[in-house]
């Protein structure tokens, strides 16, 4: 067993030849074996067991600094510095996160979960070297995928002035989660035909570094030339031609060949791209035939590759996957767009039934956000979906190019709330507070599955920009008989009492609904309203309710800073109201990953810790206690 002699960095070096192969074979059983109980990003990484491998015995970590692209296909490079033992608790509460994390490791040299951010951080990692001193390698691993992302032009096109090494290494597997797109893509697939660029330039320096004395001069001074032997037999290289040298392409799964290229790669005075080709899933003939299912594996049966836990309920994207479908049918002028979640935000169905008004952009969120305000200019009804924490990325997008115009684009904001397993990077936690401070727009969140449905059709029928958030997971099929039609800016009384109120948001209209029953079961008078809508509130409501509650409790799975509960007392306090509230919302932080219902523990918006919070405020207690 070589894996078992592999404990810290540097380790694979004492491995050679056949040694190496049998490494490969055992790492990737190891990965499927682990991946298959505990879930995880399973094709990505199976596909880039002998290109890390490579970079390991290349580079000396953690001198030598590696900046994995999204992050999620970093398990070989975590079993080759020591966290081997870390995978029986992968992406678990307190146990080892799916993604690079500078915390869990010296050689992991930059955090990463969100795509194309790794070229500008190798960048800025370069700079700093060139400031302090250092004669580190600095290398960005980024996917093709990855590679349809705006940042990493915006990267390239920076690093092109570079005069001292950069290697960025693209892991082509012709594959984002889906089938990757765009003309970048295309690009890249033409490449495929200059298989035998690399081996004909070796073979050229390799004869001149024969010749005695001048072969190597003329060689050095070819390297040194911006656009080198290149220039001589393939013009017009677009990344040559931005200022980048490019090598490749290279065989990902030929170990012996990508260190070679590496040793080329080291030696060039500038930025590097190293073009290297691997199959998605290599080696487990499950996730090669199904690369999209495999990207993020729940636990899977091992012969077969079938999931090992049976899903009975639908789940909110599913339920946005229907009506879409069935608005798609009613209205033509509805549009689907997504930023390479085609298959995550549900809307594989409707790009099958209707291709001609689905766009996927590749990974853009900030260009999907734009563009769907240029169709709605024209006419159109155009629903992004988007999972909230890429949401992010397009929060000027939306106030500049959506809302200022106030144009009517609809924002299904899917992920929201704790997302678990992915962990920080991921966790859409921050929506509300980031959308509701942009005027003009419009939020809602439905409390069941019925209500997504009932909320989708009001938004697409809206006049501006609006959006519908909610989360990963199984839809809430509770509350049936409560389906008041949706008004503009009108919560939903579900329980009219007095004394306390329960504000819910969204999927914590739920957990409000336990905290209720716990509430009068112990002789407490409590009313329970949906939210609805976060912006607007719901003014007239509250300030009826605050004539004969003394109590508020704002529920939502949202941070503090800037989240429903700060609008509704600011409101109580803006007509002087005398009822306290008490604020049910995420903590001002990131949370980290593992089972939701344990994050929701741990930050205590779980149903009983909220029952005690809401006792102790009803009695006049500081609930913190
Ligand atoms: C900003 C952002 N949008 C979307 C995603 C979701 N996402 C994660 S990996 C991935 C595909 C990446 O493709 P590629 O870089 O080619 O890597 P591969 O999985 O093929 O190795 C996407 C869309 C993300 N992580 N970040
Ligand atoms: C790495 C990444 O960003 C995605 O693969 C993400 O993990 C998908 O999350 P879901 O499983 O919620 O679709
Ligand atoms: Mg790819």
């Amino acid at each position: 067993m070589y894996l078992e002699q592999i404990n810290q960095a540097g380790d694979i070096k004492k491995l050679k030849g056949e040694e190496l192969t049998a490494l490969a074979q055992e790492i990737r059983e190891f990965l499927i074996e682990k991946i298959s109980n505990t879930g995880g990003h399973l094709a990505s990484n199976l596909g880039v067991v002998e290109l890390t491998m490579a970079l390991h015995l290349t580079f000396n970590l953690p001198e030598d600094k590696i900046v994995w692209d999204v992050g999620h296909q970093a398990y070989t490079h975590k079993l080759l510095t020591g966290r081997r033992e870390g995978f029986d608790t992968l992406r678990k509460y307190g146990g080892m996160s799916g993604f690079p994390k500078r915390k869990e490791s010296d050689c992991d040299a930059f955090d990463t979960g969100h795509s194309s951010t790794s070229i500008s951080a190798g960048l800025g990692l370069v700079r700093a070297r060139e400031i302090l001193g250092g004669d580190n390698y600095v290398i960005s691993v980024i996917g093709d995928g990855s590679l349809t992302g705006g940042m990493a032009y915006e990267a390239m096109n920076n690093a092109a002035r570079l005069k001292s090494n950069f290697i960025i290494v693209l892991n082509d597997n012709n594959m984002s989660i889906s089938e990757n797109v765009g003309g970048m893509s295309n690009y890249l697939g033409s490449l495929r035909t200059a298989e035998g660029y690399l081996n004909l330039k070796t073979a050229v320096t390799d004869s001149l570094n024969r010749v005695p004395v001048y072969g190597e001069k003329i060689v050095s001074r070819i390297r040194k030339t911006k656009n080198g032997l290149k220039q001589l037999f393939i013009p017009g290289m677009l990344f040559e031609n931005m200022g980048l040298t490019y090598l490749g392409p290279v065989d990902g799964h030929n170990i012996g060949q990508v260190m070679r290229a590496l040793e080329e790669a080291k030696r060039v005075e500038g930025a590097v791209l190293l073009h290297v080709f691997t199959k998605k899933g290599k080696g487990y003939a499950p996730a090669e035939r199904h690369p999209a299912r495999f990207h993020g594996a729940e636990p899977f049966d091992i012969a077969t590759g079938l999931p090992k836990n049976k899903r009975v309920k639908a789940n909110w994207t599913d339920v946005f996957s229907t009506i879409m479908r069935k608005m798609g049918d009613r209205d033509p002028k509805v549009v689907a767009v997504t930023a390479a979640m085609e298959v995550g935000t549900g809307l594989k169905r409707f790009h099958s039934n209707f291709p001609d008004r689905f766009f996927d952009v590749g990974i853009a969120e900030e260009h999907a956000v734009t563009f769907a305000a240029g169709l709605a200019a024209a006419g159109l009804k155009p629903v992004v979906a988007i999972y909230s924490s890429f949401l992010q990325r397009a929060y000027d997008q939306i106030l500049h190019d959506v809302c200022i115009q106030n144009m009517h684009v609809v924002f299904a904001v899917d992920r929201a709330g704790l997302v678990g397993s992915d962990g920080e990077t991921h966790q859409g936690i921050f929506d509300l507070s980031f959308l509701s401070t942009i005027p003009n727009m419009c939020i809602m969140a439905p409390k069941n599955k019925w209500e997504l449905s009932d909320m989708m059709k009001f938004a697409v029928n809206y006049d501006g920009p609006i959006a519908v958030r909610y989360p990963r997971g199984e839809a809430y099929d509770g509350l049936q008989e409560f389906r008041a039609p949706i008004a503009f800016g009108k919560s939903e009384v579900i329980y009219d009492e007095e004394d306390i109120v329960l504000l819910a948001v969204g999927s914590m209209v739920k957990t409000a609904e336990e905290v209720r029953h716990g509430l009068r079961e112990r002789g407490f008078s409590c009313t329970l309203v949906n939210a609805r809508f976060v912006k607007p509130i719901d003014k007239d409501l509250i300030r009826e309710l605050a004539k004969d509650h003394r109590l508020f409790v704002t529920m939502e799975e949202n941070v503090k800073c800037g989240g429903f509960g700060e609008h509704v007392l600011d409101y109580l306090n803006e007509i002087g109201s005398e009822a306290s509230l008490l604020n049910i919302s995420l903590p001002d932080d990131y949370i980290e990953h593992g089972n939701v219902e344990v994050l929701k523990e741990e930050t205590g918006i779980s149903a009983s810790i909220i029952l005690k919070k809401v006792m102790a405020a009803a009695l006049g207690q500081n609930p913190e206690r």
